[in-house]
């Protein structure tokens, strides 16, 4: 590992890449490992520090994941985090218990030794707790430095083998000094230095490129949003005109968006752009399918076969001596990843077409630089490889694009009529100067939903669209957004009078959970 790197092993924690990113932020690069990699090989890999997560199970159940002593004895400096914590206490040979007082959400937590985590902090603060089993007594050689109501030991440390934990949350926001915490752990107990910075991911990635790419040739699948425009600018760095870039108008797409996309983005990289029509291959692929989950799987496999298409054409006559593209770029995050299943033990919340989508059959090796990354962290990324600001603060759209947006089958009558409601969506939300304030807001054609109207002293029966404004510093959760009332006005008479087929707009108001942020 180029930098010091502290490794995030993980329990089957909802919340290990926040761990990861909390730790990035505080200037020390962090990257997660399964629970189930043995201790040798997490040793062997010469963590500067080990973080254990939080996890869904209890230490003392037989299948329990349980931590290998040997984790600790190889000197590195390690700290738990609730169950984490849990399994450390008890690997080392103190207690835990199930303590019938669960603490779940906010909770008052007192610090009853300073030590080196808690440092000047208040003695007195809010933390953020989820958790049914304590530590009942603390492992030989620690002390005690706090307590809550249902955790009597709510943290602990031994600064010699320098091992600490706590029973809270620390990566969570809701928790007060959780960072100062974190940052107390890396430099005052691990005695670490803030060097790490997004800068470093750059060179790191464009090595990491030039590694697996080698003298070979690859696509990257542009679709004109952030992060495959800063995985573009990466890779071009890292093999320069080896890589070519394809854009695919699936016919999902907004208005004008892949005339801009073929029009901007080589204006400001300078990049060799393909774009492949393939409007009538995705439409007739989908006709029929009203099922999010396979509509999803149905534009992820056509995604790749016109990539392979593509590839193909990229080489040419060259194929004949053996030239081909073994490499396809995607601007995958970790988002991606994780709802569609990919952490230890996380559950397929959906399909991205990119990751939970890819067919079976796939035959390119994949050159993901972002995997591990958070939107807001790629959009700092963007920044330090000079891509404009207009791009990297660009709203998110999904690579199924207006796919999922249609609650049904997708037909072209549909689609037409979606991308007129949301040109004048967009239209306002930039005329209102709301383009940096929100996340994104996809706007919803219920297809197979018909309400009766009037306009013009006569009957309608039309469709209904949904507006789905929606804030967040990551789409990991999302809220609402709270968009002025005569906004709202402006843009439910403008849809209703311009585009025939609609005669309702409603406001979607459901956060994230118990809502994603897309309908399908
Ligand atoms: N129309 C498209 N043509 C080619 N590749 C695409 C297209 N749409 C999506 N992709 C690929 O799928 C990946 C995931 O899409 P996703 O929408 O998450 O990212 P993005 O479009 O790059 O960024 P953003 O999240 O800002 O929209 C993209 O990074 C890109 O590699
Ligand atoms: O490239 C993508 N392929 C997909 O299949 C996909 N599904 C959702 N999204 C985008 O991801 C973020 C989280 O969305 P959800 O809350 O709906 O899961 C939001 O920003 C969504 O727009 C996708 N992006
Ligand atoms: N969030 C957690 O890590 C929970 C740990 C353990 N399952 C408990 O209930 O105490
Ligand atoms: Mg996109």
């Amino acid at each position: 590992m180029d930098f010091p790197t502290v490794l995030v092993v993980d329990f089957g924690a909802q919340y290990a890449q926040l761990i990861a990113r909390r730790i990035r932020e505080a200037g020390v690069y962090s990257e997660i490992v399964p629970s189930d990699v043995p201790a040798k090989e997490i040793i062997a890999r010469e963590p500067a520090a080990i973080v254990l997560s939080g996890g869904p199970s209890s230490v003392y159940a037989e299948d329990a994941p349980q931590i290998d002593p040997a984790l600790f004895e190889g000197g590195v400096p390690a700290f738990g985090i609730c169950y984490g914590f849990q399994a450390m206490a008890q690997s080392l040979g103190g207690t835990v218990a199930r303590t019938g007082d669960r603490e779940y959400g906010g909770t008052p937590l007192t610090v009853t030794t300073a030590g080196r985590l808690f440092g000047s902090l208040p003695v007195e603060q809010s933390v953020w707790m989820s958790h049914g089993d304590a530590v009942s007594a603390p492992p030989p050689g620690f002390t005690v430095t706090a307590t809550s109501t249902g955790a009597p030991v709510a943290a602990f440390e031994d600064v010699d083998r320098r091992l600490a934990g706590v029973q809270f949350h620390p990566e969570v926001r809701h928790t007060s000094h959780g960072q100062t915490v974190l940052e107390h752990f890396l430099f005052d107990i691990a005695g670490l230095e803030p060097t790490w910075t997004m800068a470093n991911v750059v060179d790191e990635q464009v090595e990491r490129i030039r590694a697996q790419v080698g003298e070979g040739r690859a696509l990257c699948a542009l679709s004109g949003g952030v992060d495959s425009a800063v995985a573009a600018a990466l890779v071009q760095r890292a093999i320069g005109d080896r890589l070519t870039c394809v854009h695919v108008d699936h016919g999902l797409m907004r208005e004008g968006e892949t005339e801009q996309i073929e029009r901007d983005f080589v204006a400001v990289t300078g990049v060799d752009l393909r774009v492949v029509d393939a409007r009538e291959r995705f439409l007739s692929a989908l006709a029929g399918t009203a099922d999010p989950e396979e509509k999803r799987k149905t534009i992820g496999r056509e995604f790749i076969r016109v990539f392979e298409q593509a590839a193909l054409d990229v080489v040419g006559d060259a194929k004949e001596h053996g030239e081909s593209v073994d490499f396809l770029v995607q601007g995958t995050l970790y988002p991606d990843v994780v709802e569609s299943g990919g952490g230890t033990g996380t559950a397929n919340i959906k399909s991205h077409h990119n990751v939970g989508g890819l067919p079976e059959d796939l035959t390119f090796t994949l050159v993901e630089p972002l995997r591990t990354l958070f939107k807001d962290e790629v959009r700092e990324v963007g920044l330090q490889l000079g891509l404009p600001e207009s791009m990297v603060w660009r709203q998110p759209f999904p690579g199924p694009g207006l796919g999922i947006r249609i609650v049904g089958e997708v037909t072209q009558e549909r689609l037409d009529v979606l991308r007129r409601a949301d040109a004048i969506v967009r239209a306002e939300l930039s005329a209102a100067g709301l383009d940096r304030e929100i996340w994104q807001c996809p706007v919803v054609l219920l297809a197979d939903v018909r309400s009766v109207g009037v306009q013009g002293d006569g009957r309608t029966y039309g469709h209904p669209v949904v507006l789905r404004p929606v804030s967040s510093e990551d789409a990991m959760t999302a809220d609402w957004t709270r968009l002025p009332y005569d906004l709202l006005a402006r843009v439910s008479t403008r849809i209703t009078n311009e585009v025939p087929e609609v005669n309702r707009v409603v406001l979607d108001v459901t956060s994230k959970p118990p809502g994603t942020i897309e309908w399908e």
